[in-house]
């Protein structure tokens, strides 16, 4: 049995109280052994976390993780005419390469981040698979599918592509990939790909991922032309079942709220797309209060534009407490929950926890930096002051992914350059 051990930290427990423990990881199985004193001297590896906090590894629960090759390629735009007029037009030039080397990118981003584990929705899923292979986080993916442009014929067999690769890639990278049936959008998925599709999803076994009530303006339509709100018309077309995950839910009445809490369908903040986007303040403290599940999501890097859990943590608290008008609302150690044991099971990753027994995904936070000094309340630092370069290790699974800042699981520099040569080159085809 090989063993890994950091040792001389602090470590986050899952009632959200830190005390000084070193934790023991079994590297066969990637669970945690033990958490406790001195459990560093027959270790194989051992990892310093000396003047740090081992948290959980945190969990984006809402990413187009290739998306950081148009980061900062449009900015200062509403969803709508973002995704028109730039985004969409840039995304038809992508090819599986410039898909792979943006997925690796944003990958090496996440590890240095501490995140262990995410949700994506995009296309040439098969080659993020890869890259979240190699990189060593785990990863709930699916085929982002769009009916609005197309005939019904291309939107179904968008759909089957979708469909096959939730099928084929589910426990792929040792069980570290989990897939899911990932529809757009109420708006931009027609209602009878939903009515052929959504049953087939079910038989698949495969939960389903969507954006919805991100904007004023998608709420509208479908309360025009179907008399019901956005959730309920989702209900009507068999979605929000357990396991199902929506992102944003900015624009949810009390109906929608009382909706998600008792289907048990998670909700994925993402604050800084948005405010970024001015798509709204979504009521996460009434959401919390009916108890739904609640992770939290950086969306992709152009409406965003980093993948940090940390400044998603930061941003959520602070919009949540403007958009309740109540400073006392949506705490710090409601968004650390939210970043870590929220996204996990709000996407169905066995994450998010520090116990004995848990997989062992974690993250190390240096905690020696002017900035998070001095250490009245740790969990306040990781809401309003930590930053993603102040964590120093990062594991998945068991397996060192970063080691002193310093990514094992993919070459830096090789990732950096291949997805600025690949960006460059998509922007260039995509304004020619
Ligand atoms: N198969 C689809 C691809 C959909 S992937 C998911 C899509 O969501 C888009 N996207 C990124 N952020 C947001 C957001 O905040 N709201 C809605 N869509 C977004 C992203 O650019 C991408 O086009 C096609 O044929 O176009
Ligand atoms: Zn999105």
């Amino acid at each position: 049995m090989s063993t890994l051990a950091l040792t001389g930290g602090r470590v986050l427990r899952p009632d959200l109280t830190v005390d000084r423990a070193d934790v023991l990881v079994d590297q066969e199985t990637g669970e945690i052994g033990a958490i406790g004193p001195d459990l560093g001297d027959d270790a194989d590896t051992v990892l310093d976390a000396t003047d740090a906090l081992v948290t959980p590894g945190f969990v984006n629960g809402h990413c187009h993780v290739a998306m950081t090759l148009l980061r900062g390629y449009a900015d200062d735009k509403p969803l709508d005419a973002w995704l028109s007029e730039d985004i969409w037009p840039a995304e038809a030039e992508l090819t599986p390469e410039a898909i792979e080397a943006g997925a690796e990118l944003g990958l090496l981003e996440m590890v240095r981040a501490g995140i262990t584990g995410f949700a994506d929705m995009y296309f040439e899923m098969d080659r993020v698979a890869d890259a979240v292979d190699r990189a060593g986080v785990r990863a709930r993916l699916g085929h982002g599918v769009i009916s609005v442009g197309k005939d019904h014929e291309d939107a179904r067999e968008d759909a089957e592509t979708g469909l096959e690769f939730a099928r084929a890639f589910d426990g792929a990278a040792d069980g570290r990939v989990r897939t899911a049936f990932m529809p757009h959008s109420l708006t931009t998925v027609s209602e009878a790909i939903y009515e052929e599709f959504v049953p087939k999803a079910r038989d698949a076994g495969v939960p389903i991922h969507l954006h919805a009530n991100e904007t004023n303006d998608e709420v509208t339509p479908i309360v025009e032309e179907h008399g019901v709100r956005p959730l309920e018309y989702a209900r009507e077309l068999g979605l929000l079942e357990p396991g199902d995950f929506l992102a944003h839910g900015v624009h949810v009445d009390e109906t929608e709220i009382s909706l998600l809490a008792e289907t048990g369908a998670g909700v994925i903040h993402c604050p800084a797309s948005n405010m970024k986007l001015a798509s709204g303040m979504a009521p996460v403290q009434a959401l919390l209060d009916a108890g739904v599940t609640v992770g939290l999501g950086t969306d992709g890097a152009a409406s965003n534009n980093d993948l940090s859990l940390l400044d998603e943590a930061r941003d959520a608290a602070m919009i949540g407490k403007l958009a309740a008008d109540d400073a006392a609302a949506v705490a710090a150690a409601d968004v650390v929950e939210m970043a870590t044991a929220g996204s996990a099971e709000a996407i169905g990753l066995p994450a998010g926890r520090l116990e004995t027994g848990a997989p062992a995904d974690l993250a190390v936070i240096d905690l020696s930096g002017p900035h998070l000094t001095p250490h009245h309340d740790l969990v306040s630092h990781l809401a309003y002051a930590a930053a993603a370069s102040d964590v120093r290790h990062t594991v998945c699974d068991g397996r060192v992914l970063m080691r002193d800042r310093d990514v094992r699981t993919l070459d830096a520099d090789r990732v950096r350059e291949r997805a600025a040569a690949e960006a460059a080159a998509l922007v260039e085809r995509a304004e020619s």
